[in-house]
This record gives C-alpha cells, sequence and structure tokens, in this order.
C-alpha cells in the first residue's frame, strides 16, 4: 500500500495498535557493515525488496558508525555543539538504542507556486510556504530534536529554521559552517551551557533536490503540452530514467541514502532525534530506503510541501508513525517510553 504521505494516509493518534489505518515499516537497519558493529541489532533475518540498493549505498556505514562511537568523548564533525560523553552515550545505547526521525519537505517555494521544474535552482518559500513551515512546526512542537539536517537550499533550510520556531524545547538552531578551517574556527561557541541549549543544524547538498536538467525552469503543463504526459510522467516519477541531462531518482538516491546511512543513521544509532528539512525527490528516496519500497512502489509516492512526517528508529528498526496532526497527539506519545517520558517533563516544565 503506497499513498500519499500526508495526514490523510495515516492516522497515528490511534496509537500502537493502529497498523492497519497505518503503513508501518518496521525493518531492521539494512546497512550490511551496521548490523556487524558492535550496537546489537536484531538477529532476525529479513528479506530484502531493494538489496542491491541498499548494499550499493550503504556499505560504508559500519566504519562510519564505528567511528561516532569511538570519537564520541571527544570532537565530533557531526555534533561539535553538544558532545556527549562517554558515559551519556554508553547510556544511552543501554537505554534502548531508540530515537525519532522527523522527515519534512520544505514549504512552498514561489516556483512550486509557478509551476517550474526547480530541482537544483536555489528559490526561496512563498509566504504559503513559511506558513506551511510554521505548521509543521506546530505539529512536531513537542517530539524531541538533538540534530537537524537539510539540503544546502533555502527553501529547506527555511523551512527548518521556521518549523523550528514553535518548538517547545526552545533550543537554539545553529548551522554548522564546515566549508573551511576559517568558518569552523570563527563559527566556535565557548559557552558549555549555551552549547547545551542549541541544536546542531548540519547542512548537506547531498540532500538537495534531484538535479532536473535542461527540464529546470520550464513549466510542469507546458512541458507536458509540449513532450507528452507519458513522457513527463516517465521524467518526473520513473526510477532510473533521468530528465535530459539531469539525475534520475536511482542516481539521487545513490547520494542521498548513501549520505543517510554514512552520516544521519549512526546519529539515530546513538539515540539522538533527528529532523530532515529536504526535497520531494531527496525525501522519496530516503522513504524508499526507509520503507523498503520497490522501484514500481515508490512511482506513486508524492510528498506534500510542509507536511511533517515521523518515523521511530527503534532496535535498529524504522516504524513509520505517519504525519503527527498536532502538538498533543496522543498516539505518537504512547509508542514509545522514552517519548512517553519526553512529552511528560515537558508538560512539567511548563506548569
Ligand atoms: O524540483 C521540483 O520541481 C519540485 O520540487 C519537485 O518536482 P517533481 O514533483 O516534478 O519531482
Amino acid at each position: 500500500m503506497i499513498a500519499s504521505m500526508d495526514a490523510a494516509v495515516c492516522n497515528p493518534s490511534l496509537g500502537p495498535s493502529s497498523s492497519s489505518s497505518c503503513y508501518v515499516s518496521s525493518r531492521p537497519s539494512f546497512c550490511p557493515d551496521l548490523r556487524r558493529s558492535s550496537v546489537r541489532l536484531s538477529s532476525e533475518v529479513f528479506k530484502v525488496k531493494i538489496g542491491r540498493l541498499e548494499r550499493s549505498l550503504c556499505r560504508s556505514s559500519g566504519n562510519k558508525l564505528s567511528a561516532v562511537i569511538a570519537s564520541a568523548s571527544q570532537t565530533s564533525v557531526s555534533d561539535p555543539i553538544s558532545t556527549p560523553s562517554r558515559n551519556d552515550l554508553s547510556d544511552s545505547l543501554k537505554k534502548s538504542n531508540e530515537a525519532s526521525l522527523i522527515l519534512i519537505r520544505h514549504g512552498e517555494s514561489l516556483w512550486n507556486e509557478k509551476n517550474l521544474f526547480t530541482g537544483s535552482v536555489d528559490v526561496p518559500l512563498t509566504k504559503k510556504g513559511v506558513e506551511e513551515a510554521i505548521q509543521a512546526g506546530k505539529r512536531i512542537s513537542n517530539i524531541p530534536v538533538d540534530m537537524i539536517y537539510t539540503s544546502s537550499l533555502i527553501r529547506a533550510q527555511m523551512t527548518a529554521m521556521l518549523a523550528m520556531t514553535e518548538h517547545r524545547q526552545q533550543k537554539v538552531p545553529i548551522i554548522l559552517h564546515d566549508e573551511n578551517e576559517r568558518a569552523r574556527t570563527w563559527g566556535r561557541i565557548f559557552s558549555e551551557e549555551t552549547k547545551k541549549q542549541s541544536i546542531p543544524v548540519v547542512t548537506a547538498w547531498q540532500l538537495n533536490e534531484r538535479m532536473y536538467g535542461e527540464l529546470q525552469g520550464l513549466n510542469k503543463q507546458e512541458t507536458v503540452e509540449r513532450y507528452g504526459k507519458e513522457q513527463v510522467h516517465e521524467w518526473r516519477r520513473s526510477y532510473d530514467i533521468p530528465p535530459p541531462n539531469g539525475e534520475s531518482l536511482a542516481m539521487c538516491a545513490q547520494r542521498a541514502v548513501t549520505y543517510f546511512c554514512d552520516e544521519i543513521e549512526p546519529q539515530l544509532f546513538i539515540g539522538k532525534n533527528v529532523m530532515i528539512a529536504a526535497h520531494g525527490n531527496s525525501l522519496r528516496s530516503i522513504i524508499m530506503y526507509l520503507d523498503k519500497l520497490t522501484t514500481q512502489e515508490v512511482i506513486s509516492l508524492e510528498l506534500s510541501t510542509g507536511v511533517p512526517l515521523l518515523y521511530i528508529f527503534k532496535e535498529g528498526r524504522f516504524v513509520r508513525r505517519g504525519s503527527p496532526v498536532g502538538p498533543t497527539e496522543a498516539g505518537v506519545y504512547a509508542y514509545t517510553g522514552k517519548l512517553a517520558q519526553y512529552r511528560q517533563k515537558l508538560d512539567e516544565m511548563s506548569h
């Protein structure tokens, strides 16, 4: 069952037993090297629909994970703002290996509004897109966020930042600049307390929208009239047929899913709650990986702008919890003990 991923598809408020109302992907992390890592993973053997994809995309993840764990008490590239101590780390590993993962496609951009192919062109949000991002923030305002990943494009970054203005944690999202030594040095923070009140935001071009090649800047409707509905649908939704001089979804997945496996999944393993603000196609490829969709199934996967999706990463598996409909949505918190405790703490703090 594959469908458009918005609130209408899934009703997580029905709680953990609502699997009939919600497409739940209970999958093991299938990066092969991660299974051999020192973190205990389920020994159950799962059939993997997109084995070739996972093998080619996730090869290096085990090394990365070991590196994250080994360096967690020192400076970590992906978490220079708030580095867990070795004790914190082993505690979080012992506790549950559980974390939440929020995926959010950027709000409406000025070129979405004009119905233009955008791809790698860096276009900002419309007013409606700004509002969508704020609304998305309200919907996830009670879900913990320790790390944010965005693409290098302004529409995803605006969305992440605007969404965080609504967050109850009230930590400050801070963009990490890693482009050169000077950027790293000049962006340093010298107060441990301030670091604790910050959320690192990592920007990565690998999460960018697929490069739409010679379609970039063309009107989608006019392109249909010129090349025909079928041809345009093939360019937009087929798995491995690229638009002229652009990236196919497979090519986009090659970079986006590899990045997810190498950089993001290790953070989830050590218990970090992660939000990713990215794009229709980079997120479609990541969802394909998380939900083990086939190359046929992913064709009908559509993501709306500004709609957050929640996954729980637990014992090495991703479970999709749908799209939180509001900040008090019970089912989301009922699902895991850790989230329930977090929610309780937030409530206590505000009383
Ligand atoms: O890049 C674009 O034009 C859109 O953000 C995604 O376009 P699509 O729905 O045609 O893939």
